[in-house]
């Protein structure tokens, strides 16, 4: 083949070839790789020698040892020198041609090995790169073929899942996929959904993918392509324990925003309204959205602390938490009382973000708190403050006074004979009452003042800064008030009160203290006719304790049975026979001796225990004269029967019962009633009266004369007998004013058919005046004084000596 035939087969070529006769060592053809690798001209190259273009020895060699017909081909690395010249490294091959019948030529194929290099370079660069990048990822990546052998994974993945050292460096799949299937507590599953992937090797899916130990991991699965095919598969797992608590707490924490029964409202860091939880509208009765942008500040106030925004800043600036009660704002009304806690948000970097006001209602807390504070500190009858309240005012009182020297008064005050309208009109009638003096009372005082109702009906009263002078006028204005006639359920009737004085600090430095010397003021009241009032005075104690021992020694008494009736014979003037006998009740009190009547039945009436003693006198008495009648000495016991026994609702009942249960004929017993019966309540007496003389019991008048001693209701009761006080008997019959007095009531009771009775005959010359005057009965020492039963019973009996006891 000559050159010329050569010449198109090596032009196409991507090889730089060259044509080399080796006689000449020139070139004979080059194709344009050639020339191009060369970096020269087609001219300037052939007929050049080839030793210019491929310097080196082992060339100069090949050409040397071609000629000495040692050598035919060659191929290796050398350097070609270009036209510029530089030397490129090329690979480079020798091998003869034996053209058409011609001298054979040697062809000189060149591969630019720089270029190949350069390739091979880049590709390992690109490979590192992949290499980093695929290792700088925090993901774990697992590369798969389509029939899922593993091609490669990063370190990542390899932590994730916590691969074997020993797998790292020694491949095995089954034994990865298996280590895989046991990290996840379902493996089955684990392992089907693989299976189930690589069926769809089109398929991308994302898997979560909880793990034994806990963590939750994320799995994005995509086809490897190749030229748009697939030629494997690409998981790519993430650690998203973290993220999904994140997600959690923050899905809870929106709930919590969303459902709290606490208004939440979040601000930005200027405290402007960026969100409102649906508690926070509904108290501030916003729409959605309503109030963004709004200063929060604008919402809220109070009163009493007018710099809370200041103190707030301040607290969260240095803290990043502030607490405290304010009022939320209403555009009507009072607000709504909050109990708000503030919470500073800041960044990573320290700055602020956000604040969240959680706010609470204490609406409804407060008002159950004020009305428990009610209850606790109020009456619940009249509404005034209870004995707890006086103590905190009297004590603040007390505190204040300490400091400015000033002093105050507190009034103890008692409504006289309360009990018996109590007792006779019934508990709710009695409550009205109180309800209305505590009104009057109330009218009375000043702001500064406290009324406070101790219980039944007894109030006491601070005077605020009141001086003895203050004290009294004060004390007049409520008797005043409360002597006021009164109507209930249309009945109309007076009161009146005891009040007792005692100041601050001569009396007392505490409220108990106070309240006791007030107490003994009031009984000293009560004691000397009650409606009036009185400073308490230092000796009053001891007498009022002497007053509280023997109550409690009379109720002590009645129980023990210390308790005697004597009985004082009563005669007929007209034959000078004994015709009855008056039962006086006698107290054997233990270490003082027999105590007579008139030293304690004031206290028991006082004290209310009278109904009890009043019951035990009766039922004695009655089984007396019943043992009496049964003896064949039938004698009439009259018996001394006290206001407020009469007013018992079953009073009537109780002599009924007594009289039935000792067997007693009625006509044997007198009940001896006082003119204060009849006029208290003068109706109901009646009533009872009459009901009392349906029984048959003889019913009489006593101590006549020292009262009202009416005309009017004498002749309205049912009454049989008068009994005349003995203090007009006692004066007789020296003093003729005296005898008159006596005169007229025998007449007049004889005039309305009563026996007239006259107590207290001492004298021979009083009986002889009292007959000459018609007087039907006589009672007195001059006769008998009152004596046991057994005594009476001899004296009856006509023994000697009998009828000198006391
Ligand atoms: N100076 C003088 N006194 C005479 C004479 N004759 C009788 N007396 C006294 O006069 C009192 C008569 O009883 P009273 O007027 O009902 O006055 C009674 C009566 O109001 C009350 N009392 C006595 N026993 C009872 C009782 O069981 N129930 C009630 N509610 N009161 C009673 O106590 C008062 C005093 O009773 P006593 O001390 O027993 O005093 C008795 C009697 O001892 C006399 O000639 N001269």
């Amino acid at each position: 083949m000559s050159i010329l035939h050569c010449a198109p087969l090596t032009e196409g070529l991507l090889e730089a070839v060259l044509v080399v006769d080796p006689a000449s060592e020139c070139i004979v053809s080059v194709n344009a790789a050639a020339v191009r690798l060369a970096g020269s001209q087609r001219e300037a190259m052939v007929g050049s020698r080839i030793r210019e273009w491929l310097p080196e020895p082992q060339d100069a060699t090949y050409w040397d040892e071609w000629q000495a017909g040692i050598v035919q081909t060659l191929e290796s690395q050398t350097s070609l020198r270009r036209a510029d010249g530089t030397l490129l490294r090329v690979q480079r091959r020798f091998s003869p041609i034996h053209p058409n019948g011609g001298a054979p030529q040697v062809l000189v194929a060149m591969q630019d090995l720089h270029a190949a290099e350069r390739t091979r370079q880049h590709l390992e660069t690109l490979l590192a790169e992949l290499r980093a990048a695929l290792e700088s990822t925090s993901d774990g990546i697992l590369v798969c073929d389509l029939d899922g052998h593993i091609r490669a994974f990063n370190r990542t993945f390899a932590t994730l899942w916590a691969l074997p050292e020993a797998l790292l460096t020694q491949p095995d799949d089954a034994a990865v996929w298996g280590h895989l299937a046991a990290c996840v507590p379902d493996a089955a599953g684990f392992q089907a959904r693989l299976n189930e992937l690589q069926r769809s090797p089109l398929r991308e899916a994302h898997d979560l993918i909880p793990l034994r130990n806990g963590r939750l991991l994320e799995r994005a699965s995509r086809p490897q392509l190749a030229r748009g095919r697939p030629i494997g598969r690409v998981y790519v797992f993430r650690d998203i324990t973290e993220r999904a608590a994140t997600e959690a707490k923050l899905r809870l924490a929106a709930q919590v925003f969303e459902s709290s029964l606490d208004a939440i409202i979040v601000t930005d860091a200027a405290r402007r309204i960026v969100a409102c939880n649906p508690a926070a509208q509904r108290l501030a009765g916003l729409g959605p959205g309503d109030a963004q942008g709004d200063p929060v500040d604008a919402l809220l106030q109070s009163a009493r602390n007018p710099d809370w925004a200041a103190q707030r800043d301040a607290a969260l600036a240095q803290q990043g938490y502030w607490e405290s009660e304010l009022w939320l704002r209403r555009d009507s009304g009072p607000g709504v009382p909050l109990w708000t806690s503030w919470v500073l948000l800041r960044d990573d970097g320290g700055r602020v973000l956000n604040t969240v006001l959680f706010a609470k209602d204490l609406s409804e807390k407060l008002e159950a708190q004020r009305r428990i504070e009610q209850l606790a500190y109020t009456d619940p009858l009249t509404g005034l403050p209870n004995r707890l309240m006086l103590d905190e005012r009297v004590g603040h009182a007390i505190r204040l006074a300490q400091r400015s020297g000033d002093g105050f008064a507190l009034l103890f005050l008692d409504l006289d004979r309360f009990k018996s309208i109590n007792d006779s009109l019934g508990h709710l009638f009695g409550d009205q009452v109180l309800v209305e003096v505590a009104a009057r009372l109330q009218r009375c005082l000043r702001q500064t003042d406290t009324l406070a109702r101790l219980g039944g009906d007894e109030f006491v009263i601070h005077l605020h800064a009141a001086d003895q002078g203050a004290a009294e006028k004060a004390a007049q204005r409520m008797i005043a008030a409360v002597t006021q006639p009164v109507t209930i359920d249309e009945m109309q009737f007076t009161l009146s009160c005891s009040i007792g004085i005692a100041m601050y600090p001569q009396d007392g430095t505490s409220l108990d203290a106070l309240i006791r010397c007030a107490d003994t003021a009031m009984y000293q009241v009560k004691e000397r006719g009650k409606g009036h009032y009185r400073f308490y005075q230092p000796q009053m104690s001891t007498e009022l304790l002497a007053r509280v021992q023997t109550d409690h020694a009379l109720r002590e008494g009645l129980h023990r049975g210390e308790f005697e009736l004597h009985y004082q014979p009563r005669v007929t003037v007209r034959t000078g026979q004994i015709d009855g006998c008056e039962a006086l009740i006698r107290w054997h009190r233990p270490g003082t001796g027999l105590v007579m009547p008139g030293a304690f039945i004031p206290i028991a009436e006082e004290t209310g225990l009278i109904a009890a003693l009043g019951a035990w006198v009766l039922d004695t008495a009655v089984a007396q004269a019943a043992r009496w009648a049964a003896e064949g000495r039938p004698l009439q016991v009259a018996v001394n029967v006290s206001a407020l026994q009469f007013q018992q609702p079953h009073f009537v009942q109780d002599v009924a019962q007594a009289l039935q249960r000792h067997g007693l004929p009625p006509r044997l017993l007198e009940l001896e009633l006082t003119e204060s019966i009849l006029i208290r309540d003068a109706e109901e007496a009646l009533a009872k009266l009459r009901s009392l003389a349906a029984l048959g019991v003889t019913l009489s008048l006593d101590d006549f004369g020292t009262g009202f001693s009416s005309l009017a209701y004498l002749k309205r009761f049912p009454l049989h007998r008068l009994k005349i006080d003995r203090t007009f008997i006692a004066a007789m019959p020296e003093d003729e004013a005296d005898a008159a007095i006596v005169a007229a009531i025998v007449q007049m009771g004889h005039a309305l058919a009563m026996e007239v009775v006259a107590e207290g005959v001492e004298r021979a010359e009083q009986l002889h005046r009292l007959r000459s005057l018609g007087c039907d009965h006589c009672q007195g020492f001059w006769f008998a004084r009152p004596m046991p039963a057994a005594a009476l019973r001899a004296h009856l009996d006509g023994v000697p000596g009998a009828g000198t006891a006391g």
